[in-house]
């Protein structure tokens, strides 16, 4: 059984408080973006011999000069890959035959994009129908957030308004359409911005509009109103970053913003952006119609 999972952007996100227990609570619209990953489970030959019950094989595509390269190389040790801690969450819960995963990563790691939660919501719901557990949708979200802030929201991968530490989701009604038409251009440069230090930076405040609201607006009027509270920090740690969103807006987005706390930058265009590869040449680049 395969699943496809999808990678996220932010369409605006504003970090409100800092909790007691140390995490913060934020509003962000959740938009998915169909730049996916392939997950595969199969079951687990009986005469397998491991004392592993999710064994895991990843395949990470790589781009560099101009090139795309394959290898099979683990992200990071087998057993703290997302996909393997979904495994092993719902199998303290419920009986399941062990199984091999395969996971090709087409989604960068550390760019702000959700990957890794997206593929673990994913194990999660290749479970439900592989094994016929029954699981509704509220449970796997419940499940999901017990392995990120940001997993639940890829269980249906539906954009959403998100509140709490960015679990609590709502459905954004007709809005949910707002980007359809729209070609976005990814850019990730090979920077890594660690999450927690980012929140970190961050001084808490509750924003004069909510993005929920600013996203009913055109998308050319969001310039200057939907704004991410990690790019002060992140760009004055990567002037970089904040030259790339300026190079989108000069290449003709409508809309251009960094995504979660980076390291990737997106920009909206109304028309097929040309030169975006060659315009960034030492990044991960992607323009997709939506
Ligand atoms: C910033 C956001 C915005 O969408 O996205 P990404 O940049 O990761 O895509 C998310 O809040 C990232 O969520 P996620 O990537 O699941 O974070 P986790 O692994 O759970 O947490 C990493 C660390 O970030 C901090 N953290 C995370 C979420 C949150 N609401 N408040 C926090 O303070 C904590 O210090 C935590 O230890
Ligand atoms: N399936 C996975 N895909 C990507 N990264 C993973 C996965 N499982 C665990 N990780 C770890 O999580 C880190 C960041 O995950 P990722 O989702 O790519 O970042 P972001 O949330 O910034 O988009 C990686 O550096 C890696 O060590």
């Amino acid at each position: 059984m395969i699943a496809f999972p999808c990678c996220k952007i932010n369409l605006g996100l504003n970090v409100i408080a800092r909790r007691a227990d140390g995490y913060h609570d934020l509003e962000t619209v959740f938009y998915p973006i169909p730049l996916c990953d392939a997950l595969e489970i199969t079951e687990m030959d009986e005469k397998f011999p491991s004392d592993v019950a999710c064994d895991l094989l990843t395949k990470v595509k790589t781009a560099g000069n101009g090139e795309e390269a394959e290898s099979w190389e683990p992200l990071c040790p087998e057993q703290k890959n997302l996909v393997v801690k979904a495994y092993n969450l719902i199998a303290n819960d419920r009986k399941l035959s062990r199984v091999h995963a395969h996971l090709f990563k087409n989604i960068p790691s550390q760019a702000g994009l959700g990957g890794g939660s997206s593929d673990a919501a994913a194990m999660i719901t290749l479970l439900n129908e592989q094994f016929s557990l029954g699981l509704s949708i509220e449970e796997m979200e419940r499940y999901a957030a017990k392995l990120g802030a940001d997993c639940a929201f890829f269980i249906t991968s539906r954009p959403a308004y998100a509140t709490g530490i960015g679990d609590r989701l709502s459905p954004i009604g007709d809005a949910a359409d707002i980007l359809h038409g729209y070609y976005i251009a990814l850019v990730k440069p090979d920077i890594a911005v660690s999450t927690g230090k980012a929140y970190g930076m961050i001084t808490p405040r509750r924003p004069a509009m909510c993005c929920k609201d600013i996203i009913k607006l055109p998308v050319s009027q969001w310039k200057g109103l939907l704004t991410n509270d990690f790019e002060e920090p992140v760009f004055t740690m990567h002037p970089e970053l904040g030259a790339i969103k300026e190079r989108l807006y000069t290449l003709g987005a409508d809309f251009a913003l960094m995504s979660g706390s980076g390291s990737t930058l997106f920009g909206l265009f109304k028309d097929c952006p040309q030169g975006i590869e060659e315009a960034f040449p030492d990044c991960f680049t992607a323009v997709i119609k939506l």
